[in-house]
This record gives structure tokens, sequence and C-alpha cells, in this order.
């Protein structure tokens, strides 16, 4: 191993899950801003939902609010711009993954802390060091600042809708794909491989699986769940220095989703999807995922969430082209039409 290549490893200090926990917002602030004022990264709705509970724990501290959108390079490229004349001295991302992955870009960029404040545990970016950041024809998983700490109150994240708590369960339960796929690039292409990443990587993806039973509309104890395992993944994450542990030919359907643009599915539902192929794939039991999938209220059929036929094949076809140094079941090249077809119709997402 080349000991020069090795990055110090960061992991959060802070981390509180639960009821209230919001009421901590405060003292994690005065213990990680050293001077400058708090930019405080949130959405239109999050705003509503949880950045006024956060700003009125802030009173101590002058805060700039800026309201984002899609993780692209564009839109935190003129929200860095706008900073130029401001002394930001901590980020706060309070929000879904995109608002989350916006703030720990930013706060890598600035060289400043960044504090996670999910307000969904609907995807397993909450407390890694990566961001996935969109361009229009592709996405990247770049570095970023791992979060010094994370609020994640509780009884904020179970009055989101119940999709978002089964799309983070899913986000996570793929990541048992997302290993075989990396097992498999480390035979094929000698690719670098951690075992701690990948094991704690798939036991929250199994823990999952195995208490689907609890993972239920309006529980709070679901969310506890589901975020304790999403914080395993985001670990893993940390470990292997990349997102490997937990992205890999699934998480390049979602991606193919995403960027031919259609329907109404979310970053999890996708990679549900995803993980029914690749498993059918790689001949393990994409039964068992998808039944997983129906106990905790998820549907894997496409066209529940307005994505056609002809863009779900497309979707599977070109999907190895998102990250083509990512190397996956899914290959070097286009799968067919027909082939594409056939492991959708297979798997029964069309
Ligand atoms: N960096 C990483 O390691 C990872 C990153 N990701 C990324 O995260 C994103 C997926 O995250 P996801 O959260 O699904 O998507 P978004 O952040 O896009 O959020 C989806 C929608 O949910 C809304 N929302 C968030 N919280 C609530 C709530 N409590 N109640 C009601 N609505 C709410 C958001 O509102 P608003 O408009 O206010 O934002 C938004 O409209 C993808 O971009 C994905 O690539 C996913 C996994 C890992
Ligand atoms: O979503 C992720 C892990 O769940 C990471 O996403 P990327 O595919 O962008 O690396
Ligand atoms: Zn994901």
């Amino acid at each position: 191993m080349n000991f020069n290549k090795i990055k110090s490893m960061h992991f959060p200090s802070d981390v509180y899950i639960g009821h209230d926990a919001i009421l901590n917002i405060g003292s994690v602030v005065s213990k990680f801003l050293k001077s400058g004022d708090v930019l405080l990264i949130t959405g239109e709705n999050t705003y509503n939902i949880a950045g006024k509970k956060v700003l009125s724990n802030l009173n101590d501290f002058d805060v700039n609010v800026i309201i984002a959108s899609r993780a692209t390079r564009d839109s935190i490229k003129s929200i860095e711009e706008s900073l130029k004349n401001r002394r930001s001295g901590i980020v706060l991302g309070v929000g879904g993954g995109s608002k989350i992955d916006i703030a720990k870009k930013i706060a890598y960029d600035l060289g400043i802390p960044f504090i996670s404040v999910p307000t969904t545990p609907s995807h397993d970016g909450i407390a890694s060091p990566r961001a996935s950041i969109y361009d229009g024809k592709s996405v990247y998983s770049e570095e970023a600042t791992m979060p010094s700490a994370i609020v994640a109150d509780t009884s904020i994240m179970v009055l989101a809708p119940y999709r978002y708590v089964a799309a983070g369960a899913a986000d996570v339960i793929s990541n048992i794909t997302a290993v075989l796929d990396w097992k498999l690039a480390n035979r094929l292409k000698g690719e670098e491989f951690s075992s701690t990443a990948a094991v704690m990587s798939e036991y929250a993806g199994r823990e999952l699986i195995e208490r689907s039973s609890m993972i239920q509309p309006g529980l709070e104890e679901s969310i506890w769940l589901v975020t304790k395992q999403i914080l395993a993944s985001g670990a893993a994450m940390a470990i292997a220095g990349s997102s490997r542990p937990a992205s890999g030919s699934e998480h390049l359907f979602s991606h193919a989703i995403e960027i031919l643009g259609p329907g109404s599915s979310i970053h999890g539902e996708q990679c549900a999807m995803g993980s029914l192929i690749s498993m059918y794939l790689h001949g393990g039991d994409w039964e068992l995922l998808k039944n997983t999938y129906r106990k905790i209220g998820l549907n894997t059929r496409a066209e529940s969430y307005g994505i056609g036929r002809e863009i779900a094949i497309k979707a599977l076809s070109i999907a190895h082209r998102i990250r083509p140094s990512r190397y996956t079941i899914l290959g070097e090249s286009d799968l067919s039409y027909n082939v594409a077809e056939r492991i959708l119709s297979i798997t029964g997402i069309i």
C-alpha cells in the first residue's frame, strides 16, 4: 500500500439523533464556528419544515440563509459567487440529499466545517464525505467535507412523507448490490477494495432487510432504524474514500433515470429498481429484495412513477456510460434493446 496516498479520515464527532435533537444546534454551531457567519443552505420546502426551527435556535449568530435547488455545478458556482463579500465560517445543510450535497461541497471549497441537518432519512449522503453533483449530462461523485456534526431530529423527519423513509431504506439496502459490483471490479480489474468498508456497507443493508417489518409509516423508531444504518453507510464511504461501497450498477440505473428526466421517482426508489436488476444479473436473490421493498411499501414498477417502458429500457441500456471508470455488472458497452427489455420484464420493473 502506498501510504503517501492515504488522506486523513474525518468522522463526525457530535451525533444527535432523536426527538428534539434540533435544540442542540446552537451548542453545535458554537463548538465548530471559529469566526465569521453561519451559512444555512436549505430548500423551498425544507426551509419551512426545519430551516425556520434551526434559525430560531441561532439567535446569537449572523446567519446567511440561501434557498438552493438541485446539486449542479452551476448552482454551486453561483452560490459561491454570491458569498464573495462575506466571511462564512460554517455551513449548515438543512434538507434532503440535494441540499446536504450542496452544503458539504461548498464547505469543502471554502475549507470550513459542515453540519448535516437532514429533514428526511431518504438517502445515505447524510453522513458521507462525498457529494453527487449533476451537470445535465452525467453525475459525478466528488470529494466533499464530512460533517463535523449530525443533527437528525426524528420529530421533524417522521413528518416527511413516508415514501422518503422507504426510499432511504432502499438506498441502504442497495449497498448489497453495490458491494457485489465492487468485488467484481476487484476481481476483473484489480480495483482497490476495502473489506472493512464492504462489510459495514453490506451489513447496514442486511440489517434493514432483517428488520423490515419495523419500517412503517408514522413510526419515529423507523426513522431511528433507517438513520442508524445510513450512518454506517456514510462511514463505509469515508473508509473507502469513495462512494463505491454504496453505489454500483443500481446507482448507475438511478442516475440514468435522473438524467433522462422522466417521472417523479426519487433517488432511493430508483436505486430499489436498480438493485433488482443488478441482483438478477449477479445471479442473486432478487426476489428477496423485491419482497422486502413490497413489505416496506416501496413500489418497483417504473410506470407507477410515470417512467415509460421505452425510457426504462433506454436508461438500462446506457447506464454503464454514466461512470465509465466504475466497473459494474453492466459491463462496458450498451445493453441491446432486447436484453434490457428482458431484464426489466423478468424483474417486474416494466
Ligand atoms: N452524497 C452522497 O453520498 C449521496 C447523495 N445522494 C443524493 O441525494 C439526492 C437524493 O436525496 P433526496 O432527499 O431523495 O432528494 P432531494 O434533496 O432532492 O429532496 C426531494 C424533495 O423532498 C423535499 N423534502 C425534503 N425533506 C422533506 C420533508 N421533511 N417533508 C417534505 N418534503 C421534504 C425536498 O424539498 P426542498 O425543495 O426543500 O429541497 C425536495 O423537494 C440525490 O441528488 C442523490 O444523488 C444520495 C445518496 C448519497
Ligand atoms: O447515492 C450514493 C450512495 O447511496 C452515492 O452516489 P453516487 O453514485 O453519486 O456516487
Ligand atoms: Zn444512493
